[in-house]
Protein backbone atom coordinates (compact mmCIF):
# COMPACT_ATOMS: atom_id res chain seq x y z
CA UNK A 1 0.00 0.00 0.00
CA UNK A 2 1.38 3.43 -0.98
CA UNK A 3 2.83 5.39 2.13
CA UNK A 4 0.72 8.70 2.57
CA UNK A 5 2.21 11.71 1.30
CA UNK A 6 2.94 14.33 4.00
CA UNK A 7 2.30 17.63 3.05
CA UNK A 8 2.32 19.91 5.53
CA UNK A 9 5.05 22.62 4.80
CA UNK A 10 4.77 21.06 0.96
CA UNK A 11 3.59 24.38 -0.96
CA UNK A 12 4.47 22.58 -4.20
CA UNK A 13 2.64 19.10 -3.25
CA UNK A 14 -0.06 20.91 -1.79
CA UNK A 15 -0.64 22.38 -5.40
CA UNK A 16 -0.39 19.46 -7.03
CA UNK A 17 -2.43 17.66 -4.50
CA UNK A 18 -5.35 20.47 -4.76
CA UNK A 19 -5.18 20.37 -9.07
CA UNK A 20 -6.20 17.12 -8.86
CA UNK A 21 -9.63 17.95 -7.48
CA UNK A 22 -12.53 19.84 -8.43
CA UNK A 23 -14.65 19.42 -5.23
CA UNK A 24 -14.26 18.78 -1.31
CA UNK A 25 -16.17 16.58 1.09
CA UNK A 26 -15.53 18.34 4.21
CA UNK A 27 -15.58 16.71 7.43
CA UNK A 28 -16.43 18.91 10.35
CA UNK A 29 -15.87 18.10 14.06
CA UNK A 30 -11.83 17.43 13.99
CA UNK A 31 -11.32 19.46 10.88
CA UNK A 32 -12.83 22.54 10.87
CA UNK A 33 -13.42 22.86 14.45
CA UNK A 34 -13.91 21.08 17.91
CA UNK A 35 -16.94 22.15 19.28
CA UNK A 36 -16.66 26.06 19.15
CA UNK A 37 -12.61 26.18 19.22
CA UNK A 38 -12.06 26.68 15.27
CA UNK A 39 -8.94 25.83 13.80
CA UNK A 40 -6.21 27.98 12.69
CA UNK A 41 -6.92 29.90 9.65
CA UNK A 42 -10.11 27.02 8.70
CA UNK A 43 -12.24 30.28 7.23
CA UNK A 44 -9.39 31.25 5.36
CA UNK A 45 -8.60 28.00 3.67
CA UNK A 46 -12.30 27.56 2.33
CA UNK A 47 -11.94 30.88 1.16
CA UNK A 48 -8.98 29.77 -0.85
CA UNK A 49 -10.74 26.73 -2.10
CA UNK A 50 -13.34 28.56 -3.23
CA UNK A 51 -11.38 31.37 -4.85
CA UNK A 52 -9.78 28.81 -7.19
CA UNK A 53 -13.37 27.76 -7.94
CA UNK A 54 -13.13 24.57 -6.12
CA UNK A 55 -16.74 22.85 -5.19
CA UNK A 56 -17.68 21.86 -1.34
CA UNK A 57 -19.79 19.95 0.45
CA UNK A 58 -19.81 19.31 4.45
CA UNK A 59 -20.43 15.69 5.03
CA UNK A 60 -20.64 15.47 9.16
CA UNK A 61 -21.67 12.83 11.24
CA UNK A 62 -22.83 14.68 13.72
CA UNK A 63 -26.74 14.63 13.73
CA UNK A 64 -27.36 16.62 16.70
CA UNK A 65 -27.55 19.54 13.94
CA UNK A 66 -29.76 20.26 11.06
CA UNK A 67 -28.85 21.70 7.28
CA UNK A 68 -30.21 25.12 9.28
CA UNK A 69 -28.09 24.88 12.28
CA UNK A 70 -25.18 24.41 10.53
CA UNK A 71 -25.54 27.21 8.26
CA UNK A 72 -25.98 29.56 11.64
CA UNK A 73 -22.48 27.58 13.19
CA UNK A 74 -20.54 28.09 10.02
CA UNK A 75 -21.87 31.80 10.32
CA UNK A 76 -21.10 32.15 14.06
CA UNK A 77 -17.82 30.69 13.57
CA UNK A 78 -17.04 33.15 10.71
CA UNK A 79 -16.92 30.39 7.37
CA UNK A 80 -18.22 30.94 4.03
CA UNK A 81 -20.95 28.16 3.75
CA UNK A 82 -24.64 27.66 2.64
CA UNK A 83 -27.28 25.28 3.96
CA UNK A 84 -27.33 23.57 0.71
CA UNK A 85 -23.93 22.35 1.02
CA UNK A 86 -24.41 20.96 4.08
CA UNK A 87 -25.11 17.10 4.09
CA UNK A 88 -25.19 15.30 7.37
CA UNK A 89 -26.01 12.00 8.59
CA UNK A 90 -29.32 13.32 10.27
CA UNK A 91 -30.62 14.82 6.64
CA UNK A 92 -29.07 11.56 5.20
CA UNK A 93 -31.01 9.32 7.30
CA UNK A 94 -34.29 11.12 6.83
CA UNK A 95 -33.82 10.64 3.52
CA UNK A 96 -33.18 6.86 3.58
CA UNK A 97 -36.37 6.65 5.71
CA UNK A 98 -38.45 8.76 3.31
CA UNK A 99 -37.41 8.03 -0.25
CA UNK A 100 -35.75 4.60 -0.04
CA UNK A 101 -37.52 2.45 2.92
CA UNK A 102 -41.14 4.24 2.19
CA UNK A 103 -42.42 2.03 5.13
CA UNK A 104 -46.17 2.20 4.24
CA UNK A 105 -47.93 4.87 6.56
CA UNK A 106 -49.33 3.93 9.45
CA UNK A 107 -46.65 2.09 10.11
CA UNK A 108 -43.42 5.04 9.24
CA UNK A 109 -43.25 6.35 12.28
CA UNK A 110 -39.53 6.46 14.16
CA UNK A 111 -38.56 6.49 17.59
CA UNK A 112 -36.01 8.86 18.13
CA UNK A 113 -33.17 8.20 20.85
CA UNK A 114 -31.40 11.83 19.63
CA UNK A 115 -31.27 15.56 19.37
CA UNK A 116 -33.41 18.11 17.22
CA UNK A 117 -30.93 18.15 14.03
CA UNK A 118 -33.00 14.08 13.47
CA UNK A 119 -36.16 15.66 14.77
CA UNK A 120 -35.67 18.48 11.45
CA UNK A 121 -34.82 16.44 9.18
CA UNK A 122 -37.26 13.58 9.41
CA UNK A 123 -39.69 16.67 9.24
CA UNK A 124 -38.58 18.20 6.44
CA UNK A 125 -39.07 15.06 4.93
CA UNK A 126 -42.35 14.52 6.20
CA UNK A 127 -41.69 11.47 8.31
CA UNK A 128 -43.39 11.36 11.57
CA UNK A 129 -41.88 10.53 14.84
CA UNK A 130 -41.92 10.15 18.72
CA UNK A 131 -39.31 10.80 21.26
CA UNK A 132 -36.12 12.80 20.85
CA UNK A 133 -36.30 15.86 22.86
CA UNK A 134 -39.39 15.21 24.15
CA UNK A 135 -39.28 16.29 27.48
CA UNK A 136 -42.01 13.28 28.69
CA UNK A 137 -38.71 10.94 27.87
CA UNK A 138 -36.75 13.37 30.30
CA UNK A 139 -37.49 11.52 33.52
CA UNK A 140 -36.07 8.70 35.79
CA UNK A 141 -37.97 5.00 34.61
CA UNK A 142 -40.65 4.36 37.31
CA UNK A 143 -41.82 1.09 38.62
CA UNK A 144 -45.26 1.69 36.23
CA UNK A 145 -43.00 1.98 33.16
CA UNK A 146 -41.88 -1.11 32.89
CA UNK A 147 -45.67 -2.95 33.16
CA UNK A 148 -47.09 -0.15 30.68
CA UNK A 149 -44.12 -0.36 28.25
CA UNK A 150 -44.33 -4.92 28.65
CA UNK A 151 -47.99 -4.62 27.66
CA UNK A 152 -47.27 -1.88 25.02
CA UNK A 153 -50.53 0.64 26.38
CA UNK A 154 -46.96 3.20 27.29
CA UNK A 155 -46.00 2.50 23.17
CA UNK A 156 -46.71 4.47 19.61
CA UNK A 157 -48.43 1.68 17.73
CA UNK A 158 -47.61 3.15 14.74
CA UNK A 159 -43.70 3.09 15.22
CA UNK A 160 -42.08 0.89 12.90
CA UNK A 161 -38.27 2.47 13.02
CA UNK A 162 -35.99 3.00 16.15
CA UNK A 163 -33.27 5.68 15.16
CA UNK A 164 -30.27 6.23 17.32
CA UNK A 165 -27.99 9.17 16.91
CA UNK A 166 -25.75 11.31 19.06
CA UNK A 167 -28.34 11.90 22.39
CA UNK A 168 -26.56 13.91 25.38
CA UNK A 169 -29.56 13.30 26.97
CA UNK A 170 -29.61 9.09 27.05
CA UNK A 171 -31.40 7.54 29.93
CA UNK A 172 -33.05 3.93 31.09
CA UNK A 173 -36.67 5.03 29.80
CA UNK A 174 -35.43 5.84 26.24
CA UNK A 175 -33.26 2.83 25.97
CA UNK A 176 -36.41 0.79 27.35
CA UNK A 177 -38.75 2.24 25.06
CA UNK A 178 -36.39 1.66 21.79
CA UNK A 179 -35.67 -2.10 23.30
CA UNK A 180 -39.56 -2.47 23.32
CA UNK A 181 -39.82 -1.26 19.79
CA UNK A 182 -37.23 -3.37 18.56
CA UNK A 183 -38.32 -6.20 20.04
CA UNK A 184 -41.82 -5.65 18.23
CA UNK A 185 -40.09 -5.81 15.30
CA UNK A 186 -39.47 -2.33 14.57
CA UNK A 187 -36.28 -1.74 12.33
CA UNK A 188 -32.82 -0.67 13.89
CA UNK A 189 -31.14 2.54 12.19
CA UNK A 190 -28.55 4.83 13.20
CA UNK A 191 -27.86 8.34 11.63
CA UNK A 192 -23.92 7.26 12.65
CA UNK A 193 -21.58 4.72 14.84
CA UNK A 194 -18.42 6.94 15.68
CA UNK A 195 -17.62 5.56 18.87
CA UNK A 196 -16.11 8.90 20.22
CA UNK A 197 -16.84 12.97 19.67
CA UNK A 198 -14.18 15.62 19.54
CA UNK A 199 -15.12 18.73 21.48
CA UNK A 200 -13.18 21.03 23.27
CA UNK A 201 -9.93 19.21 21.93
CA UNK A 202 -10.88 15.99 23.76
CA UNK A 203 -12.37 13.16 23.29
CA UNK A 204 -15.87 12.59 24.48
CA UNK A 205 -18.42 9.46 23.66
CA UNK A 206 -20.22 9.75 20.42
CA UNK A 207 -22.88 8.23 19.09
CA UNK A 208 -22.48 4.81 18.61
CA UNK A 209 -21.56 5.11 22.46
CA UNK A 210 -24.59 6.85 23.12
CA UNK A 211 -26.08 3.53 21.65
CA UNK A 212 -24.33 0.81 22.48
CA UNK A 213 -26.49 0.35 25.67
CA UNK A 214 -29.85 -0.32 23.04
CA UNK A 215 -27.53 -2.18 20.58
CA UNK A 216 -26.30 -4.62 23.74
CA UNK A 217 -29.94 -5.68 24.98
CA UNK A 218 -31.19 -6.58 21.72
CA UNK A 219 -28.14 -8.41 20.23
CA UNK A 220 -27.49 -6.54 16.73
CA UNK A 221 -26.15 -3.20 15.44
CA UNK A 222 -28.20 -0.67 13.56
CA UNK A 223 -27.52 0.06 9.75
CA UNK A 224 -25.66 2.75 10.05
CA UNK A 225 -26.53 5.61 7.12
CA UNK A 226 -23.51 8.01 8.20
CA UNK A 227 -20.24 7.72 6.71
CA UNK A 228 -18.81 5.40 5.95
CA UNK A 229 -22.29 4.61 4.42
CA UNK A 230 -22.34 3.93 0.92
CA UNK A 231 -26.03 4.77 0.39
CA UNK A 232 -24.82 8.56 2.31
CA UNK A 233 -22.20 8.61 -0.47
CA UNK A 234 -24.95 7.66 -3.34
CA UNK A 235 -27.08 10.32 -1.58
CA UNK A 236 -24.42 13.26 -2.06
CA UNK A 237 -23.40 11.98 -5.24
CA UNK A 238 -26.91 12.32 -6.16
CA UNK A 239 -27.56 15.61 -5.38
CA UNK A 240 -24.40 17.51 -6.35
CA UNK A 241 -23.35 15.33 -9.38
CA UNK A 242 -19.73 15.23 -9.32
CA UNK A 243 -16.85 13.10 -10.94
CA UNK A 244 -15.91 10.85 -8.19
CA UNK A 245 -12.69 10.54 -9.72
CA UNK A 246 -12.01 14.63 -9.26
CA UNK A 247 -13.16 14.53 -5.54
CA UNK A 248 -11.31 14.66 -2.32
CA UNK A 249 -12.53 13.89 1.05
CA UNK A 250 -10.98 15.31 3.97
CA UNK A 251 -11.13 14.04 7.28
CA UNK A 252 -9.95 13.07 11.34
CA UNK A 253 -11.44 10.02 11.49
CA UNK A 254 -10.36 6.74 9.77
CA UNK A 255 -13.30 4.22 10.28
CA UNK A 256 -15.36 6.93 8.76
CA UNK A 257 -14.55 9.74 6.47
CA UNK A 258 -10.99 7.89 5.36
CA UNK A 259 -12.66 4.90 4.66
CA UNK A 260 -16.12 6.83 3.24
CA UNK A 261 -13.57 8.15 0.21
CA UNK A 262 -11.93 4.84 -0.14
CA UNK A 263 -15.19 2.63 -0.49
CA UNK A 264 -17.09 5.55 -2.57
CA UNK A 265 -13.40 5.04 -4.74
CA UNK A 266 -13.15 8.92 -4.98
CA UNK A 267 -9.79 10.30 -6.18
CA UNK A 268 -8.33 11.06 -3.09
CA UNK A 269 -8.49 11.19 0.50
CA UNK A 270 -6.58 13.84 3.19
CA UNK A 271 -6.43 13.52 6.71
CA UNK A 272 -6.05 16.04 9.48
CA UNK A 273 -4.51 15.25 12.29
CA UNK A 274 -6.57 17.50 14.87
CA UNK A 275 -9.47 15.09 15.90
CA UNK A 276 -9.76 11.72 16.54
CA UNK A 277 -6.91 9.79 14.64
CA UNK A 278 -3.15 10.40 15.15
CA UNK A 279 -0.58 9.37 12.13
CA UNK A 280 0.53 6.39 13.97
CA UNK A 281 -2.67 4.79 13.28
CA UNK A 282 -2.61 4.46 9.32
CA UNK A 283 1.25 4.93 9.14
CA UNK A 284 1.84 1.74 11.57
CA UNK A 285 2.39 -1.57 9.68
CA UNK A 286 -0.24 -3.74 8.31
CA UNK A 287 -2.65 -0.24 8.96
CA UNK A 288 -5.85 -1.31 7.03
CA UNK A 289 -7.18 2.29 6.85
CA UNK A 290 -4.47 4.99 5.08
CA UNK A 291 -5.17 8.31 3.65
CA UNK A 292 -3.71 9.47 0.33
CA UNK A 293 -2.16 12.48 1.90
CA UNK A 294 -2.15 14.11 5.28
CA UNK A 295 -1.14 17.56 7.40
CA UNK A 296 -1.28 18.25 10.88
CA UNK A 297 -4.31 20.55 10.34
CA UNK A 298 -6.68 21.92 7.71
CA UNK A 299 -4.91 25.64 7.95
CA UNK A 300 -1.86 24.15 6.63
CA UNK A 301 -3.27 23.90 2.59
CA UNK A 302 -2.35 27.54 2.74
CA UNK A 303 0.88 26.61 2.58
O1 LIG B 1 -20.36 10.92 17.82
C1 LIG B 1 -20.62 11.55 16.79
O2 LIG B 1 -21.78 11.77 16.42
C2 LIG B 1 -19.45 11.97 15.95
O3 LIG B 1 -18.24 11.80 16.61
C3 LIG B 1 -19.35 13.37 15.53
O4 LIG B 1 -20.42 14.08 15.64
C4 LIG B 1 -18.65 13.33 14.18
O5 LIG B 1 -18.90 14.42 13.42
P1 LIG B 1 -17.99 14.61 12.09
O6 LIG B 1 -16.56 14.43 12.53
O7 LIG B 1 -18.42 13.54 11.12
O8 LIG B 1 -18.31 16.03 11.65
MG1 LIG C 1 -14.64 14.35 12.28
Amino acid sequence: MTPPKYLTGDKAGIDEFLSRFDVFLFDCDGVLWSGDYLFPKVAETIDMLRSKGKQLVFVTNNSTKSRADYKKKFDKMGITASEEEVFGSSYSAAVYVARILKLPAPKNKVFVLGETGIEQELKSEGVPYVGGTDPAFRRDIEPEDFTNLANGSALDPDVGIVLIGLDFHVNYLKMATAHQYLQRGALFLATNTDSTLPMAQSLFPGAGSAGAGVSKAVGKDPLSLGKPSQAMMDAIEGRFHFDRSRTCMVGDRLNTDIQFGIDGKLGGTLAVLTGVNKKEDFLAEGATTVPMAYMDQLGDLMG
